[in-house]
């Protein structure tokens, strides 16, 4: 039986030497600085900016956005409605994690000049890094091996495109960055949930001759862009080939995020990639590029899927967007974090009841790559402490399919 909270926990902050989020904030947020700041020729502003960051992440308290980071003002206002005013004075490693590490990367952007004027206005800084993902061997045979699927029964199909984008979670830039090994290791991992059958169960295969149903529709939040978003698109593009899905509704970042996030032009190169490949792939590609402009899928790029809180915060647009979906599918660690709560929940916390907020049935698809966990049987729990695997919760080792009706 999952337990249901009586209260919520206590929210993670990053202020533990030796934990996993003071790490995250202390040597990840920095070796991201200097990468950034080693892949593009800016010039001293830009670079006195990018050390200004860095000095401010190691020991720096968090300031309020300066009136030249937004030229349009409406993100300044975001921002003091997302917290900034009871936050700002305070130590990174004293407000919420999910909050700092959020705000990290907007205050990066500001110090490369994403946000303008200036000739990095616009530009991605992680572009480099999710090009040369999306352009690396190994996607070429994951792409590849898609011609293999066509003689699998339809089920495995459909299991196997939900498994390659369940585990493409693990192809995340930020992640390698301080753990080059654990997004590379080979072999099945095991899941810790695995509530698929629910899924397919809201988006049941339509049978021949069945009647005419009300039109399903799937809202998919996008996490990671390159090796993440391109199984993602398949398994888009395989559900409404299979009448499991009518329309889809893709949400990415509307800006560069945690480094490998998928923004919009993140969609554009991943569908192109797809179209380029020849063979199944390129025909799921070209299928989604139908869906897209005959309107059967859309894409939104929403500001809060950049904001720095929990999804229980979302605002009322937003809401009604997931409220009309027959499912909500959230991808990957941080939007798991979003929406159980960046807290230290006891694994055997129910799922169901801390995404009871959410308004509409909603999935997680997730490799563990934080501490936050809900959900588990009290089994699994004794078996993963006693499997002797210290980062089970942060390895990004272990994957979960969590679904709430
Ligand atoms: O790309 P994902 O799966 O959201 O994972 C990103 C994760 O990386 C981190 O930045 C550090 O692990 C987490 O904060 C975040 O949850």
């Amino acid at each position: 039986m999952p337990d249901t909270p009586s209260a919520p926990a206590p929210v993670i902050l990053g202020n533990e030497p030796g934990s996993f989020p003071h790490g995250v904030l202390a040597e990840r947020h920095p070796a991201i600085v200097r990468q950034v700041r080693d892949a593009f020729p800016l010039g001293p502003e830009r670079r006195r900016a990018l050390d200004a960051l860095l000095v401010s992440c190691a020991d720096g308290v968090v300031e309020p956005l300066p009136a030249d980071a937004d030229p349009t003002g409406r993100d300044r206002d975001r921002w003091a409605r997302w917290g900034m005013d009871a936050y700002a004075g305070r130590s990174w490693y004293e407000v919420p994690w999910l909050w700092a590490e959020s705000h990290f990367y907007r205050r990066l952007l500001d110090a490369f000049g994403h946000f303008g004027p200036g000739p990095w206005q616009g530009v991605d800084p992680f572009r480099p890094a999710k090009l040369a993902e999306l352009d690396a061997p190994e996607t070429d045979e994951e792409l590849a091996a898609l011609d293999g699927l066509d003689a699998l029964p339809a089920e495995e199909r459909t299991r196997a495109l939900l498994h390659g984008s369940l585990w493409g979670n693990r192809a995340d830039l930020g992640f390698r960055l301080s753990d080059p090994g654990a997004a590379t290791g080979g072999g099945a991992e095991p899941l810790v949930a695995d509530d698929s059958a629910t899924l397919w169960s809201l988006l049941p295969a339509p049978a021949a001759g069945a009647p005419r149903r009300e039109p399903v529709t799937l809202c998919l939040v996008a996490d990671n862009a390159g090796r993440e978003l391109v199984p993602d698109l398949l398994l888009v593009a395989h559900l409404l080939a299979e009448g499991r899905v009518d329309r889809a509704v893709l949400h990415v970042k509307p800006y560069p995020y945690y480094v490998s996030d998928a923004t919009p032009a993140d969609v554009l190169d991943a569908l192109r990639r797809l179209v380029a490949a020849g063979g199944t792939a390129a025909g799921y590609g070209e299928r989604l590029w139908t869906a897209l402009t005959d309107g059967r899928v859309t894409v939104r790029a929403h500001p809060f899927s950049c904001a720095p809180l929990p999804y229980a915060d979302m605002p009322g647009d937003l809401r009604e967007d997931f409220a009309a979906a027959t499912v909500t599918v959230l991808k990957g660690d941080l939007n798991y974090r979003r929406l159980v709560g960046d807290r230290w929940w006891p694994p055997t916390t129910s799922f169901a009841d801390v995404t009871a907020y959410f308004p509409g049935p909603v999935a997680a698809l997730r490799t563990l790559k934080s501490d936050v966990v809900t959900g588990l049987d009290a089994g699994t729990v004794s078996a993963l402490e006693a499997s002797g695997e210290r980062r089970w919760r942060t390895s990004g080792t272990h994957a979960l399919i969590q679904v709430r009706r």
